[in-house]
């Protein structure tokens, strides 16, 4: 069996070459960046489906920065949208079961109890506007589908909140981190074992489900606890969303129910504070 992964220089696609290569497979994955394949090239994505049989695409490939996404509105819907549908469209031509991977930021935020896979979709941003469009692309041009809305990623590779606290833990004595902002951080290590997860049971039920960590945190509470297993000292303010103006603005609460995906394929999921003392020992071993 071959599985292709796109954008495979980014955090997710790094957290999927770990697991690789620690668990060791029996099948081929073939990891291409952004030079090898852009997902925006039709013809480039349907040349690659269309030369090899794979059975599974793994879409990693994104624009992931939320605040660039409102002026960057074009880049981002070539990335997020169209990108999406190519690669439906050539997972169709070639009986190729397509997993993309979709976030909380579809949601608006105005709910206070977590958000089921059937709940409305209102993005406040352009990210989570070009996600939405991304995520219908592929329901209509292609059955075999799953599509997994996580939240708050984060792991020892590339750009993440975790990654931005302990450099600027490192630098500073006093940060402010909003907390009128509530989520689950998920540790892309354990979403990347979910994605393998459901490629290896072969699953047919094709769909959207939510993945996250279990639990639930503001963005403040997430940066204490980081400091607290990283043991950086720095004191971390709480602030209200109105005193850290962003470009972009962002659900005030995204807590997704996963439900669906804990009953179909008998998962456990792993508690963010726990999975967040594995990425701070993983990064720590990668610094020293
Ligand atoms: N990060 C997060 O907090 C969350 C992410 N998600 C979703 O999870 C998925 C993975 O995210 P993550 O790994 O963190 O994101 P990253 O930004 O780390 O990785 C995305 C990768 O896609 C590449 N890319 C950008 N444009 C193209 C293109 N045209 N063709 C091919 N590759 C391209 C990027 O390359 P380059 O950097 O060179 O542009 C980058 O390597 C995304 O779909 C994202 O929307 C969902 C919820 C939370
Ligand atoms: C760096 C920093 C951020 N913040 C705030 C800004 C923002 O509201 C919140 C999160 O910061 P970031 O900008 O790092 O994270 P952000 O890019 O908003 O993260 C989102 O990324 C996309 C890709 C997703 O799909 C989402 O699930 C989510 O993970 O913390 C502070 O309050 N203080 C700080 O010092």
């Amino acid at each position: 069996m071959k599985v292709l992964i796109t954008g495979g220089n980014g955090q997710l696609a790094q957290a999927l070459g770990r697991l690789l290569q620690d668990q060791g497979k029996n099948w081929e994955a073939d990891f291409k960046n952004n030079k090898e394949l852009d997902v925006t090239d039709f013809e480039a994505v349907s040349e690659i489906l269309g030369n090899n049989e794979y059975a599974y695409c793994i879409n990693c490939a994104a624009f992931t920065h939320v605040d660039k996404a409102e002026s960057d509105t074009d880049l981002a819907h070539q990335v997020n949208v169209n990108g999406a549908r190519n690669l439906a469209l050539g997972c169709h031509q070639n009986s190729t079961v397509l997993i993309h991977i979709s976030t909380d930021f579809v949601f608006d935020g105005f709910q206070n109890t977590p958000y089921s896979e059937e709940d409305v979709a209102r993005p406040l941003g352009f990210y989570g506007d070009t996600k939405y469009k991304g995520e219908r692309a592929i329901i209509s041009n292609l059955e075999e589908h799953f599509i997994l809305r996580t939240s708050w990623l984060y792991s020892e590779y590339g750009s993440n909140f975790m990654k931005t606290m302990m450099r600027l833990g490192a630098e500073k004595d006093e940060l402010s981190v909003v907390y009128d902002q509530v989520g689950t951080p998920t540790y892309a290590l354990d979403l990347a074992a979910v994605i393998l997860h459901l490629i290896e049971a072969h699953s047919i039920e094709y769909g959207i489900y939510n993945y996250s960590n279990e639990g639930v945190a503001s963005w403040y509470d997430f940066a204490k606890a980081i400091f607290e297993e990283a043991s950086i000292e720095v004191n971390v303010k709480p602030i209200r969303s109105s005193s850290y103006p962003t470009p972009a603005r962002r659900p005030n609460y995204s807590v997704l129910d996963k439900t669906k995906i804990k009953e179909q394929f008998s998962i456990e999921v792993p508690h963010w504070r726990d999975s967040l003392k594995q990425a701070v020992k993983a990064l720590q071993e990668i610094e020293s």
